[in-house]
């Protein structure tokens, strides 16, 4: 999706739903890092001509792109380390990068994130205040052909999400991982739950009463919960 459409927020809220399970790979960029931003975990940070020299070396890249003046690209180790840590691998990449990931990998899932219109876009990057005026117009041009090629490719995409209200489109976003991959689902089931912890308290609380030490009253004993009773 475009510039300032949220798909750093929502990739955040993905993986904060299935802690461990989405690994983020860290992208190339030859961009100057913004305030906050830390080498090698936001972006791996580089210079002009070394991200030249490495995008010679044959393999050495999935995809790279040219945004706004910068170098952008995903290597294939930053996917690797991703998968070898037994983690989905989550592109944070725009429809360019898309493009050219897809004529190797087309077994990968594409989800295009769209703004609710061009204009909530312009406030969004407006309020994120990372970008000059001229930043936020060129961002906008390339926004509005993001979005035409999505109209014109709607196959391309497994899915469309529109970035509205951020807690609808997480959990949106958090339902589409569900049925892309049925193992989430599955992980969360098998988790220990309150039933696992309620026996445990229930011999914890028989083992100190024989003892004598305490005394749990019979009515809470004879409660459905303690199924071994007093
Ligand atoms: N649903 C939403 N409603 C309002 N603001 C949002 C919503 N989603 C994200 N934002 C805000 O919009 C701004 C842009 O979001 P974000 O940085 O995640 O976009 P991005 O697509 O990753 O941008 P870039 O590609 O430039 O890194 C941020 O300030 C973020 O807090």
């Amino acid at each position: 999706g475009p510039s300032g459409v949220g798909k750093g927020t929502l990739i955040a809220k993905i993986r904060e739903g299935f802690a461990g399970r989405f690994g983020f790979s860290v992208s190339h960029t030859t961009r100057k890092p913004r305030p906050g931003e830390v080498h090698g975990e936001a972006y791996n940070f580089v210079d002009m001509e070394t991200m030249q020299k490495e995008l010679k070396i044959p393999g050495r890249f999935l995809e790279h792109a040219t945004v706004h003046g910068n170098l952008y690209g995903t290597s294939q180790e930053a996917v690797e380390k991703v998968r070898q840590r037994g983690q989905i691998c989550i592109l944070d990449v725009d429809v360019q990068g898309a493009r050219q990931i897809k004529k190797i990998h087309s077994d990968f899932n594409y989800l295009f994130i769209a703004p609710p219109s061009v204009e909530s876009l312009e406030k969004r990057l407006r309020a994120r205040g990372t970008e000059t005026e001229e930043k936020i117009q060129t961002r906008l041009r390339n926004a509005r052909s993001e979005i035409d090629f999505y109209k014109e490719n709607v196959d391309f995409f497994n899915d469309v999400l529109v970035n509205d209200d951020l807690g609808l489109a997480s959990s949106r976003a958090l339902d589409l991982m569900r049925s892309w991959y049925p193992e989430l689902v599955q992980q969360a089931m098998d988790a220990p739950d309150e039933r696992v912890l309620l026996v445990s308290c229930f011999v914890m609380l028989r083992v100190v009463d024989l003892g004598g030490c305490l005394r749990i009253p019979t009515s809470i004993l004879r409660s459905p919960r303690f199924i071994g009773g007093p």
